[in-house]
């Protein structure tokens, strides 16, 4: 695969050239967002000067442009991640109100006490709290696939625990926190077998590798725009046609109605059945303006990017000696970041010592508090890539672990 021109890249993110105390920033915080090239601001920076307008399609021709343009995003996003249309993408703010909108509208109606709901150790709040909350509601079980030393799914518990009596998996794909790549494909084949639906939460998965949904065969897949070098305020829930054709909307308002009178109302066709009121436009502009940035340099060689830095990072964290690190080993089962702490030294002073570098990493549970319970730790420090990285930004973060060995363990 050939290698990413990272030089020609960076030069596309004025940001990376920002200095702090003298210091050029080394910005490793990318698993809580990425930053923004120029096309893509350039994008929404055009629809707000040439054509913003109000959608679902006014008698004017800004609002004809404007629908368009919001209506096709959906055509972009389907086509990106394999998915059979638009009405299959629908429009949230971000990957945590995607979980919630299948929550409110699916589970607080269909789960029943007894179900299960089985989730990983490892998954993020958005999902875990959400499938906590619908499983108190509705008298659900939760269950955890545990997740082994080495990081990896027990794949034999995940067969145990998806069985006749499993409503629901719900599963990160790639880990925020250690990294790990999970076998969706498996897990969404257990759900079916069992009669149960399948969630993937593809946050940390749909920015940084090839996504095929129909491959995958979950019945819903969500991911974020802002960490995919997309803005923030849109997200993306993908639901199979015939389940979401079934689902009832939990936002009510104009925009996903069919026909309202004083005593009842229909709702709309998909996807705008689920989008309620005027919908992040400008957003959805610079999502598809992203998905093009990525498309040019092409998913495979973000990944292998991503992948050759956190193998550098992690050989290098490791060398160090006195570095816990978690998740597997760096391969095809370890994603674009190190999550990682040093013997004697809280990660939140290890973070703050970094930044004195003028190096971005993310210090704390990552909203994975339940994961970082069963590690034995209260917080851990995330270097996390993408595709700006480069091998001398991770020698800055090692080379700053030595300032803080000697200020705090
Ligand atoms: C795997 C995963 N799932 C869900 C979310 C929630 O996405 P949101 O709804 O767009 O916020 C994130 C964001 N992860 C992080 C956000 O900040 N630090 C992080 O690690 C994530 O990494």
């Amino acid at each position: 695969i050939e290698p990413l021109d990272v030089a020609a890249i960076r030069d596309e993110f004025p940001i990376l050239e920002r200095e702090f105390d003298g210091q050029q920033v080394v910005y490793l915080d990318n698993a809580a967002t990425t930053q923004t090239p120029d096309a893509v601001v350039d994008a929404m920076s055009d629809y707000y000067r040439r054509y913003n307008s109000n959608v679902h399609r006014g008698i004017h021709h800004l609002s004809q442009e404007a629908s368009i343009a919001y209506e096709e995003a959906h055509d972009r996003v389907a086509d990106f991640i394999n998915a059979d249309g638009r009405e299959e993408i629908i429009f949230t703010k971000n990957t945590t109100e995607s979980e919630n909108l299948i929550a409110y509208s699916w589970g607080l109606n269909e789960l029943e006490p007894g179900d299960r709901v089985v989730l990983t150790e490892m998954e993020h709040h958005a999902s875990l709290v959400t499938w906590q909350q619908v499983a108190k509601q509705t008298g659900a079980d939760v269950e955890y696939i545990r997740v082994d030393d080495d990081g990896r799914l027990d794949m034999d518990h995940a067969r145990e625990l998806i069985d006749d009596d499993a409503a629901i998996v719900s599963a990160v794909h790639v880990s925020n926190t250690l990294g790990t790549v999970n076998p969706v494909s498996e897990l969404a084949d257990l759900a079916r077998e069992h009669g149960a639906l399948s969630i993937i939460d593809g946050a940390q998965a749909v920015p940084n590798r090839p996504v095929d949904v129909s491959e995958i065969g979950a019945d819903f897949y969500a991911f974020s725009g802002h960490k995919m070098a997309g803005p923030t305020g849109i997200g993306v829930l993908y639901g199979k046609q015939e389940l979401l054709e079934e689902m009832e909307p939990y936002l009510y308002g104009g925009g996903m109605i069919r026909k309202v009178t004083f005593d009842e109302s229909t709702w709309g066709d998909l996807p705008w059945k689920f989008e309620p009121g005027t919908p992040p436009i400008a957003e959805a502009v610079g999502l598809e303006a992203a998905i093009d940035w990525l498309e040019e340099i092409g998913m495979d060689r973000i990944q292998a990017h991503e992948e050759e830095i956190a193998r550098y990072a992690y050989e290098q964290l490791a060398a160090e000696g006195d570095v816990e690190i978690y998740g597997p080993e760096p391969g095809p089962d370890r994603g674009g970041l190190v999550s990682f702490n040093v013997d004697g030294v809280h990660a939140h002073d290890l973070a703050s010592i970094m930044n004195d570098h003028t190096v971005a990493v993310r210090a704390g549970d990552h909203c994975t508090q339940p994961l970082h319970d069963k590690l034995g730790v209260p917080a851990s420090t995330r270097a996390s890539f993408y595709v700006y990285n480069t091998r001398e930004e991770v020698d800055a973060m090692v080379e700053a672990l030595d300032d803080a060995r000697q200020l705090f363990s």
